[in-house]
């Protein structure tokens, strides 16, 4: 691919842009706010002039809601030999397309299973895509031509391919995304009128479980509409999960034993069906998921601290393999989670001791 043109260049249209023009490839930038192209322009990301004949591939980054008309317009004036879009959903975008008759040999629907809760130009980085599955919806009728271009973008992202049905995606992206989404947004949403000395006392659980409710509403809204009916089956099992642990809760309240061991049943019930679904997220790189042990280091909130850890860290010839930083209330402090092969815990432990770190159970 020489060149491209990316419609849309918010978060996702600008961190392809980037990618695209570190790997030399002549990119265009077009939004219908121009002060957007304009910022992406700015950091780099190629440029707003429009191309002066048709580009390699037109990648169509605005909200799902927009995307079929966007395309449309695109595919009708001939801007690029093949069109993609990235919208979090695959049936509706397709089925829009087709209603308004446009021939959809050149036209490839995907979605990078990476992003950010930040929107916008200034979020964007090269980077955002790497090693995460990038999910291709070729049909039939799909040209070689087109999906070989999408397979040189994914790559040039260093994104992981992954092929599935339009239809089949969407009900994936309920699961994994969508129906998350909005528990994660309910959770949060509890949080908004609680007192102040409650919400003092929040630690790394409800961070984790609350960081995608920082989103953009209007965004959301277009996502969910465009796939109402597997989100809405999944929350409705949620629902049900709800249900049940509420009575289980209830029965743990009541002074008959018997009850409260019914209830101890319930809750045990469903805290066990976490535990099995939660050991199937996978692991890194997408790798079947490992258990690693914690080793935990308490340092000051000043610069530089984590790039000594790590020097450390590598020093003893110990690879991290993830990492997690918990902040305490009201204290210039931090505790650093350093996540290793169980092999390696004696090491480390014992060369970040020789070197004056503060290690915590
Ligand atoms: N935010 C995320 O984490 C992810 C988003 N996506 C998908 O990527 C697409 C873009 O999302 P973001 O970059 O996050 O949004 P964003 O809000 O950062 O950027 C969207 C851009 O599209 C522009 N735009 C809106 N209507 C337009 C139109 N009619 N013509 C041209 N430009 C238009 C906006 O001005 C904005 O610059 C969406 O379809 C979204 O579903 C896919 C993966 C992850
Ligand atoms: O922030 C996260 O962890 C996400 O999962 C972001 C995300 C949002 C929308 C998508 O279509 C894909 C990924």
């Amino acid at each position: 691919m020489r060149t491209a043109l990316v419609i849309g260049t918010g978060l996702i249209g600008t961190s392809a842009a980037l990618a695209l023009m570190s790997r030399g490839v002549i990119v265009h930038l077009a939004d219908h706010d121009p002060e957007q192209a304009r910022t992406a322009t700015a950091l780099g990301a190629g440029t707003d002039e429009a191309p002066e004949g048709p580009v390699d591939l037109a990648i169509v980054a605005a909200p799902p809601a927009h995307v079929a008309g966007v395309l449309a317009d695109a595919m009708r004036s001939g801007v690029a030999r093949g069109y993609l879009d990235v919208a979090s959903v695959k049936g509706g975008p397709r089925r829009e397309l087709q209603a308004l008759g446009l021939d959809l040999s050149a036209y490839l629907g995907t979605h990078p299973m990476s992003g950010r809760e930040k929107s916008g130009p200034l979020a964007a980085s090269a980077d955002l895509f790497e090693g995460r599955p990038w999910v291709l919806t070729p049909t039939r009728d799909t040209d070689t031509e087109v999906l070989n271009l999408a397979l040189e973008l994914v790559s040039h992202c260093r994104a992981v391919p992954v092929v599935m049905d339009a239809d089949a995606h969407d009900r994936a992206v309920a699961l994994v995304s969508h129906m998350p989404h909005l528990v994660s947004s309910m959770v949060a949403a509890r949080l908004e009128h609680a007192e102040e000395a409650a919400v003092r006392l929040c630690g790394q659980g409800i961070r984790d479980v609350t960081r995608i409710a920082a989103s953009d509403p209007r965004m959301w809204i277009d996502i969910l509409s465009a796939n109402p009916g597997p989100v809405a089956d999944l929350l409705a099992d949620v629902s049900a999960d709800l249900d049940e642990t509420v009575q289980a809760l209830r029965a743990l309240q009541s002074s008959d034993e018997a009850k409260r061991r019914e209830g101890s049943a319930g809750i045990e019930d469903v805290l066990r069906r976490g535990n099995a679904g939660q050991v199937r997220v996978p692991g890194k790189h997408g790798s079947a998921p490992r258990a690693y042990e914690v080793v935990a280091v308490l340092i000051d909130d000043q610069p530089g601290q984590l790039a000594r850890i790590f020097a450390d860290a590598g020093r003893a010839g110990v690879n991290i393999e993830d990492v997690r930083i918990e902040h305490a209330t009201g204290q210039q402090a931090g505790l650093v989670q350093l996540m290793v092969e169980p092999n390696a815990v004696p090491i480390l432990t014992a060369a970040l001791r020789e070197r004056g770190w503060a290690i915590r159970q």
